[in-house]
């Protein structure tokens, strides 16, 4: 038999990825991106409406486009036989949802309903659900719901319900002529198949479905708003499967426009960072992945159901099979960096980055590395997207204490890559002491290739191993080896991820080790960290929310002032 390959994309925040990989090892033999030409849709629609505070579009037609530029580039790239080639994944951020019609296609697709924002594909990292998410929190707590501790007591505004909750609240007619609302990573495999299957680990993670009790009763949906009562069994309707079943296979329109062969099995969607673990070769217990890239998701198997404050969720087979998968996060790292260089760098380190034939970031993580843990006397709070775990409140903003009139850029560029740091010190504490060790970590994502120093606060915050991943598209090469194993063994495939993983997955030789004189230097730091986060983060001072409502009144005054 001809050597055998999968493809896998990930679709992450700016763009989407492919590799072929090689079902032998896992090499990856060609990858290819494609940058989403609308990009992240955050201040107006493409026909100029303006939108609200927090909001995060996205425009569905930019995830063809990669099927139409990444999947031909890596065939031509490769020189590999499209037959040879038996299964293809994907991957997506998440919660990314959109409505569809009965037809399956988008409603902002539809010139009568396009300037309408809630038409559009809500991205993950949009925040404006919060108020549906709170009033979701509260009524569940008071009903006693079963569900909220497998999700460290918060549903986030962040998911499917609190984002449905909002367009039904803001406009009940895109509600209404909704067929469904669905996962865009189950919609695009819904457009690569012409088969719409929801796939179990964005249900389980993002849309309250559990393996055993389903989805929450009519009477939450009911006591939540009586127009949500039959949300489940209309537009949430559809069978949930399990990761690595074929949803179908290839469509020969997309066969068409890809270059690829019609019918080869594709998995049904999955999640960038779950798909992450297995492509790291990480099928047990103890160790941490860390997809590190604008944001960071946190993922760890373990033996049983744990309460764990604030973790995203606790989903049975959500990672790998036969393992309960638990996920938390932070939901801004790598954007705090870059909003750090795009809008607070003086113009004299561009100026000295471009001599010096450096990039910003890396002219500040060099100046960085020169100071030794606490030698710049500044320690900062990494709330600049929210905090997604462990205190769950995308209200919760940035914070920066302790500089002077001497305090350098660089300086704070290091507190904020410390500030990340002890943000992930948090959650691996709430798992590692509530019952689901955390030995060691792994990471993948553009971080770890592109930071080193970042890497190293990591190690010696945590006082942990890292190792990193071997792959340039981690997530994708999960993804192709789901794809694999849709395919299954008997077409060249595998039978499982864990063999899958076996044969594919891996990380790099050299490992990250703690230094120890930086471990407990970091250690006094946390300390402080540790009393800024509840002072700030537990309504001890309730500051940050206090100037956001100021932010909007404020705002809404100079709009009634311009009309
Ligand atoms: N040298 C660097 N050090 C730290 N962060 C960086 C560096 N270069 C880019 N970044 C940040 O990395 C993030 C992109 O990460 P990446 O993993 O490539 O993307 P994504 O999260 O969309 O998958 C951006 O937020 C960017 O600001
Ligand atoms: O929330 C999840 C996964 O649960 C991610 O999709 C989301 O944080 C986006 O990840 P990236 O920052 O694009 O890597």
């Amino acid at each position: 038999m001809n050597e055998k390959y999968a493809i896998g994309i990930d679709f992450g925040s700016e763009s989407g990825r492919a590799v072929l990989v090689s079902l032998k090892d896992g090499t990856e033999v060609a990858d290819h991106v494609t940058p989403y030409p609308h990009g992240v849709i955050t201040e107006h629609l493409p026909s100029g409406v303006e939108l609200g505070m927090e909001w995060a579009l996205q425009h569905p037609d930019d995830y063809i486009e990669v099927l139409r530029k990444s999947i031909p580039a890596i065939l031509k790239t490769s020189q590999v036989n499209p037959i040879d080639i038996i299964g293809l994944g994907i991957d997506f951020t998440a919660c990314t949802m959109l409505p569809i019609d009965k037809e399956g296609n988008p409603l902002c697709s539809d010139s009568q309903l396009a300037d309408n924002p809630h038409s559009w594909v809500k991205l993950w990292k949009h925040h404006a659900a919060q108020e549906e998410a709170t009033q979701l929190n509260e009524i569940a707590e008071q009903r006693g719901e079963r569900f909220l501790p497998r999700y460290g007591g918060k549903i986030s505004s962040e998911w499917m319900i609190a984002k449905i909750w909002q367009i039904l609240k803001e406009a009940p007619d895109i509600y209404e002529k909704a067929d469904q609302f669905v996962e865009a990573t189950d919609w695009v495999v819904s457009k690569l198949t012409n088969n719409l299957k929801r796939n179990s680990c964005t249900a389980g993670y993002k849309a309250i479905w559990h393996k055993q009790d389903g989805y929450p009763s009519e009477a939450f949906f009911e006591a939540l708003d009586p127009r949500l009562k039959d949300v489940v069994k209309t537009k949430l309707r559809g069978d949930v499967v399990p990761l690595g079943t074929a949803a179908g296979g290839l469509a020969p329109d997309i066969a068409r426009i890809t270059g690829l062969t019609p019918g080869i099995a594709v998995a049904v969607g999955n999640v960038d960072a779950h798909a992450a673990v297995p492509a790291m070769g990480v099928v047990s217990p103890g160790k941490m992945v860390m997809a590190m890239g604008t944001s960071i998701c946190h993922m760890l198997l373990g033996m049983e159901e744990r309460d764990v404050e604030g973790m995203c969720g606790v989903v049975e087979d959500g990672i790998i099979p036969g393992f309960y998968g638990y996920e938390a996060g932070q939901s801004a790292v790598g954007d705090i960096f870059a909003w750090f260089v795009d809008k607070a760098v003086p113009g004299y380190v561009y100026e000295d980055a471009k001599k010096a034939n450096m990039g910003v970031h890396q002219w500040l993580e060099k100046q960085a590395a020169n100071y030794k843990p606490g030698e710049t006397g500044i320690i900062a709070l990494d709330w600049w997207n929210g905090n997604r775990s462990v205190l769950v409140d995308t209200e919760l903003s940035g914070l920066l204490i302790g500089a002077t009139l001497q305090t350098k850029p660089e300086e704070i560029y290091r507190a904020l890559l410390e500030a990340t740091a002890f943000g992930t010190r948090k959650i691996v504490d709430a798992f590692h002491y509530n019952g689901v060790p955390v030995e060691e970590l792994y990471a993948c994502g553009g971080l770890p290739q592109k930071n080193r120093l970042l890497m190293q606060i990591y190690a010696d915050v945590t006082n942990r191993t890292i190792k990193v991943a071997d792959s340039k598209q981690t997530p994708a090469l999960g993804a192709a080896m789901f794809g694999a194993v849709a395919a299954g063994g008997d077409n060249g495939g595998f039978d499982s991820i864990v063999t899958a993983a076996d044969r594919m997955g891996r990380v790099k030789e050299e490992f990250i080790e703690p230094i120890p004189d930086n471990v407990q230097m970091y250690e006094k730091l946390y300390q402080e960290y540790s009393r800024l986060h509840e002072h700030f983060g537990r309504g001890e001072n309730n500051v940050m929310k206090r100037l956001k409502t100021i932010k909007a009144h404020a705002k809404s005054r100079v709009t009634m002032k311009t009309n």
